[in-house]
């Protein structure tokens, strides 16, 4: 597989009317045949960084490269490598849904495809759709549409704006499905969710974006291993003033009104079990006792908030 980033942005920059900055200085390099999640809150940049690679959206300054094609020197032919599925439904309702893919692939300056429309249609379990005008599609079916159209043009680099937002849970599955197929085959996926869920489920790497700032990229297993794969979180039945040495030393800590004991298992550390066995055998009073694994969820909240140390890796 080539080397060249699927996409790079330098120095990205955009201000709506002169006055907000939706997006500041993003550096970031998609490598070619991952999944890259890009989580933020609402408003943080995300749909503006996509409409800017995707030509919906004028950028202020910075460099955009696709497959290494700066978008300044070829506006056009480089974004035929590229597939957007957007958040908000925009077809024309009084196109059938094979007519809307053939105009799609004439807006890439492709050649009328029946047997690609077909193929497209057929794995988003459309086929009997075909002649079926859009507006006649239900809603779960309007969302695989606004898929068919994003690939029906075989891009290299496609983006999955919220793509699964207000589906039911079995197309979610399905989608999530397709999603990995697509990245198996080499396509690079760019995709934001407000479902971490999602992200953790598919995503190779993620960035987090808050107020038009790239806060971190890293790989998501990374990212996941340093909070703690796991974490043990005892509550006492009365405050405990302090805890034994042996479990200090594990990095376990001890809640300041001393009624929880935390302790994050990663790799390699003491496991649970022995911290436990302990805590029994110095007669420490154990109420209830849980193990949870550690969300994107929990990574993400204290990125936003901040945190030095979920920050740590820093954007790249
Ligand atoms: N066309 C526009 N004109 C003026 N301001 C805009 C425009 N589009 C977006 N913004 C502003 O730019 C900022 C970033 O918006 P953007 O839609 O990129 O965020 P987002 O991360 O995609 O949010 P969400 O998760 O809610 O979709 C917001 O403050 C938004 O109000």
């Amino acid at each position: 597989m080539s080397s060249t980033p699927a996409l790079e942005l330098r120095g990205l920059t955009k201000t709506y009317g002169g006055k907000l900055t939706a997006l500041t200085d993003v550096n970031l390099t998609i490598r070619p045949g991952e999944i890259f999640a890009l989580l933020g809150p609402n408003g943080a940049g995300k749909t503006t960084l996509i409409g800017s690679v995707c030509g919906l959206v004028k950028k202020t300054s910075g460099k955009i490269l696709v497959f290494g094609n700066d978008l300044d020197e070829d506006p056009v032919r480089p974004r035929y490598e590229v597939g957007l599925v957007p958040q908000e439904i925009n077809f024309d309702p009084f196109f059938s849904v094979a007519e809307s893919l053939y105009i799609q692939q004439g807006y890439y300056g492709q050649e009328r495809d029946e047997a690609r429309v077909k193929e497209v249609l057929t794995a988003l379990n459309l086929q009997n759709k075909a002649d079926s005008l859009t507006r006649a599609l239900s809603g779960g079916m309007k969302r695989r549409l606004l898929i068919a159209k994003a690939l029906v043009h075989k891009p290299r680099l496609v983006f999955l704006d919220e793509p699964t937002a207000g589906v039911d849970v079995e197309l979610r599955r399905d989608l999530w499905t397709y999603v990995r197929k697509l990245a198996s085959e080499g396509t690079t996926i760019v995709l934001t969710t407000h479902y971490l869920e999602e992200a953790e489920e598919l995503a190779d790497r993620v960035g987090v974006i808050n107020e038009g700032k790239l806060l971190l990229v890293e790989e998501k297993k990374a990212l996941l291993r340093r909070l703690g794969e796991k974490r043990l979180i005892v509550t006492f039945t009365g405050p405990v003033t302090e805890l034994p040495e042996s479990v200090r030393k594990t990095g376990a800590t001890l809640a300041a009104d001393g009624k929880t004991l935390t302790y994050p298992e990663r790799e390699g550390s003491a496991p649970a079990g022995d911290i436990l066995r302990t805590l029994y055998t110095q007669g420490l009073p154990v109420g209830d006792v849980e193990t949870r694994h550690s969300r994107l969820e929990d990574i993400l909240i204290d990125i936003l908030r901040g945190k030095p140390a979920a920050a740590a890796a820093g954007a790249a």
